[in-house]
């Protein structure tokens, strides 16, 4: 199972105070070196953590793979284009979010999502939808041509109780069966930490999880090494123990 570390909120220790410190591009390197799969950063419309010059540097420079996260905006689709980055992830954006909120509803716009796929695609660009497990977008996902999902963990992760978590659980678990029926490859993100994430990381079909907000809090303790160490050694063996129990 990879790990994209999302370093958004790296830009915005750094944007607190219009330091240049703590480096987003250090940190992608650094995560790089030390466990990270992919590096994911949003670029929103906002820019209120990662900035166009943080994209264009860390692209520069980056051994691994950027997965860049974007509205569904022709300013975005642009950036995208000139950037280039091997993934992108079409998320939905609203500016009063504190955080992204809902997945973004592809059967609602279907047209204008096959357009930024098939854009995306032509220029060798590997399109994600961010959506959430729910059946009606896992199918209009593929029908609209992208190759990979990322189910939207949030609900799963902000769940208060036990029911409800494993309500979501169950609904991220019959999403990525599904999704995997599709032929679509199935990844997973939004609000997991250490202490959530190996329910998720037991779905043997999920590809990919992107950690971003829980990864970077805990760096302020541990460093971000020794957060993403921690991180893939749990994600680890909860892979092997879900393979010991599927036997
Ligand atoms: C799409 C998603 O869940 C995150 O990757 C996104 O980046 C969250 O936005 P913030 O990082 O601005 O909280
Ligand atoms: N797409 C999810 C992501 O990149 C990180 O989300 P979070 O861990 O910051 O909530």
């Amino acid at each position: 199972m990879l790990l994209g570390v999302n370093i958004d909120h790296v830009a915005t220790l750094r944007n607190a105070r219009g330091t240049t410190y703590p480096s987003p591009l250090e940190a992608a390197l650094l995560a790089e070196t030390h466990g990270a799969d992919l590096i994911t950063l949003h670029l929103r419309e906002d820019r209120r953590h990662i900035k166009d010059a943080d994209v264009a540097l860390i692209k520069q420079v980056l051994k691994t793979r950027m997965n860049l996260e974007m509205a569904l905006t022709e300013e975005m689709l642009a950036h995208a284009l000139v950037i280039q980055p091997e993934d992108v992830c079409l998320v939905p954006e609203k500016r009063e979010e504190v955080t992204t909120e809902g997945g973004l509803d592809v059967v609602g716009q279907r047209k204008k999502v096959a357009k930024y796929v098939k854009k995306l695609k032509e220029a060798g660009i590997r399109v994600s939808l961010f959506i959430d497990a729910d059946a009606d977008q896992i199918i209009a996902a593929h029908e609209v041509g992208a190759p990979v999902i990322e189910l939207h963990t949030g609900a799963y992760a902000d769940a208060d109780n036990h029911e409800k978590q494993a309500y979501e659980l169950a609904r991220i678990a019959a999403g990525a069966e599904l999704a995997a029926e599709l032929g679509l490859v199935v990844n997973a993100g939004h609000g997991l930490n250490i202490h959530n994430v190996t329910p998720i990381a037991q779905l043997s079909h999920i590809r990919e999880l992107n950690i971003g907000h829980a990864l970077i809090a805990q760096s302020v303790f541990l460093g971000l090494p020794e957060a993403i160490r921690q991180m893939k050694e749990v994600m680890h063996r909860a892979r092997t123990l879900a393979a010991i129990q599927e036997g």
